[in-house]
């Protein structure tokens, strides 16, 4: 049996994390987080190749390259917990760029099943990031992560819209669901119009974590969804789950190309021009 110290940040003696059961060198820097753990191998799947590291509770970790990129898949479970404890884990054993690959509701009209959300910030409704930092502080996408994800939905030819979501602690009451036997509070029933009138677009459980985190880190993070609630029609179905791991992979070459340019030309951060100079 493997043995972690210390009790304030568990590892082995080789770095093994005690969640996500991986050690430095075992993840690549970019990692792609779905929360769904069967989503790992359809993800790592599209991939030029791809190893199993670990999978341990609710975290399933996938190694390979994309299109000559080294690359990673980690599945974070449902939720701000979870979620969180990937980031300190992965954050500790080299990762620093992340993509949230997730499935979500749209309150927005003109937003299809299978189409895709791109979230440049979200709406901190769940707890976790409260844990970390006050309620003010932002929960920002990196501008670069947004548009390499743009840039790749572009170029696949795939359907998105650019976002803002709102990661709630529940998928039911806590998404204006009602929830057992018609238990429906009036601050649920007023919930998706308020956030509608204030431009947000759908609903997911673990972007403002992720993007609260990896601001107080320095690291970097973004998200693409797919839909699969319109809580408009109340249609539900499972689209658009490949077109989002494909956006994601592509957008971890896109961000490589950009750091090489970057490390090339000496400076902090992609624009657009920076090609030219
Ligand atoms: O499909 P994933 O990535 O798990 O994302 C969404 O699906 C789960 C709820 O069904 C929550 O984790 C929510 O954020
Ligand atoms: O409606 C939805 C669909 C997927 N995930 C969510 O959190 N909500």
């Amino acid at each position: 049996m493997k043995k972690f110290m210390p009790a304030d940040r568990p590892q082995t003696e080789e770095g093994y994390q005690y969640h996500i059961a991986c050690k430095p060198g075992d993840v690549a820097r970019y990692v792609l987080l779905p929360g769904d753990p069967e989503r790992v191998p359809k993800i790592s799947s599209l991939w030029d190749e791809a190893r199993e590291i670990a999978f341990h509770r609710e975290y399933r970790t996938h190694t390979g390259k994309y299109k000559g990129v080294p690359i990673s898949v980690t599945s974070t479970g449902i939720g701000g917990p979870s979620t969180a404890i990937a980031i300190e884990e992965l954050a500790a054993i080299g990762a620093d760029t992340f993509i949230r690959v997730g499935s979500t509701g749209a309150i927005q009209p003109g937003i299809e099943i299978g189409d895709l959300i791109i979230a440049k910030a979200a709406v901190r409704l769940e707890g976790t990031s409260k844990q970390y930092v006050r309620v003010e502080y932002p929960a920002s996408a990196d501008i670069e992560v947004t548009l390499a994800l743009i840039e790749a939905a572009e170029t696949l030819g795939v359907k998105y819209h650019l976002g803002i979501t709102a990661s709630t602690d529940s998928f039911y009451v806590g998404q204006a669901r009602p929830g057992l036997n018609g238990y429906f509070p009036s601050f649920a029933k007023n919930l998706i119009d308020d956030l509608r009138q204030a431009k947000v677009t759908n609903f997911e459980m673990e972007a403002a974590t992720l993007y609260t985190l990896a601001n107080i880190y320095g690291l970097r993070a973004g998200c693409v969804c797919a839909v699969f609630a319109n809580r408009i029609t109340n249609e539900f179905g499972k689209a658009g789950e490949k077109e989002a791991a494909l956006v994601a992979s592509e957008a971890v070459k896109i961000l490589h190309e950009w750091d090489e340019e970057k490390e090339k030309k000496g400076k902090k951060v992609w624009f657009p021009s920076l090609r030219k100079l």
